[in-house]
């Protein structure tokens, strides 16, 4: 099945649009969590992996995709990329899909080694076989055309998905993304060539393979974009931690209360440290995290069109 009717259906499925983001950083896994590992490299990555997965423990039956973010783990060399794996082979055992969080890209043949990694397959011995095979990934924008279409190719054969930076979050999203061409700004001529590099590849529930990032910080610009880029599924980070509302994501959802999945990961991932679940939970970190993703669900059913998707 095509990767955005996946999307469509694994909403519709678990009935919310929540982006279980996993980031671990050492620093912040429950107190004494890193007390059970050997005080070297490979003791912190395999901390990572036995945290990673027991967040995916409580997350995947919830939320319809897992994001993990790649830097948490490659900031531990190979060993934390090996956890990165294992983690990302256990969320396979559940139903649900994941995106890989790298935001990589380079010159069109580079770019087309960087999808073959993820979303394709690389040759091995006489054969081809995935390597790390997840549903999706984050990929930018910068190197234009030559660089984003190995990743459509490589998608559409093998029914994966892409998510490009159009909008994002940060601070300094405006320091590129704002400046006005050709009277409008440059993260709105990313949107229109978008909708090109998209062209052809829509699913049988009207979303494309090709996505695009906005952030949850920049409600204006979420509802430019919404109404730019009809068909588009939207992948919105920036809730919670960041500041993003569920009120100033409403205006990325369409009518069905489709189109926009909304990521969270500190919010979710490191729960336990905030004073009201901390308080409630004492040391049981697993039940906050998922009391956290219960909350999240809640308030964006009750404050944006996710709520049709309860209502059926
Ligand atoms: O592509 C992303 O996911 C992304 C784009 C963006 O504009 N802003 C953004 O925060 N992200 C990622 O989304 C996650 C947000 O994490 P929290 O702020 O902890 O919820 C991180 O993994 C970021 O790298």
């Amino acid at each position: 099945m095509e990767f955005a009717d996946r999307v469509v259906l694994a909403v519709r499925a678990k009935g919310n649009p929540i982006v279980a983001g996993i980031d671990p950083r050492p620093e912040e896994l429950p107190p004494g969590f890193l007390d059970g590992f050997p005080d070297d490299r490979k003791g912190v990555a395999d901390a990572l992996r036995a945290f990673g997965c027991a967040i995916v423990d409580v997350v995947a039956p919830l939320a319809p995709v897992i994001k993990f973010q790649s830097a948490f783990y490659e900031a531990y060399g190979p060993e934390g990329l090996a956890a990165l794996r294992d983690t990302i082979e256990h969320a396979r055992k559940y139903d649900v899909l994941v995106i890989f969080d790298g935001k990589r890209n380079d010159i069109g043949t580079t770019a087309e080694a960087y999808a073959r990694a993820y979303l394709g397959k690389v040759p091995v011995g006489g054969s081809f076989e995935p390597a790390w095979d997840v549903d999706a990934m984050t990929i930018n924008p910068y190197l234009g055309t030559d660089g984003i279409a190995p990743f459509v190719k490589i998608a559409s054969r093998e029914q994966k998905g892409v998510f490009v930076l159009v909008r994002t979050s940060n601070a300094s999203a405006g320091d590129f993304q704002d400046l006005v061409c050709d009277g409008l700004p440059v993260y709105r001529h990313v949107a229109n060539r978008l909708k090109g590099w998209g062209q052809g590849h829509q699913g049988a529930e009207g979303y494309n393979l090709l996505g695009a990032v906005v952030g949850a910080t920049y409600p204006q610009e979420l509802a430019q974009l919404r109404a730019d880029l009809p068909g588009v599924l939207l992948l919105v980070p920036g809730y919670g931690t960041q500041g993003g509302t569920a009120q100033a994501i409403a205006a990325g959802f369409d009518e069905n209360g489709q189109g926009a999945l909304v990521n969270s990961s500190r919010g979710i991932t490191f729960a336990y440290a905030k004073a009201a679940y901390r308080d409630r939970f004492k040391g049981e970190w697993q039940r906050a995290v998922e009391q956290a993703v219960r909350d999240m669900i809640d308030d964006l059913a009750q404050n944006t069109p996710a709520g049709r998707l309860r209502s059926g």
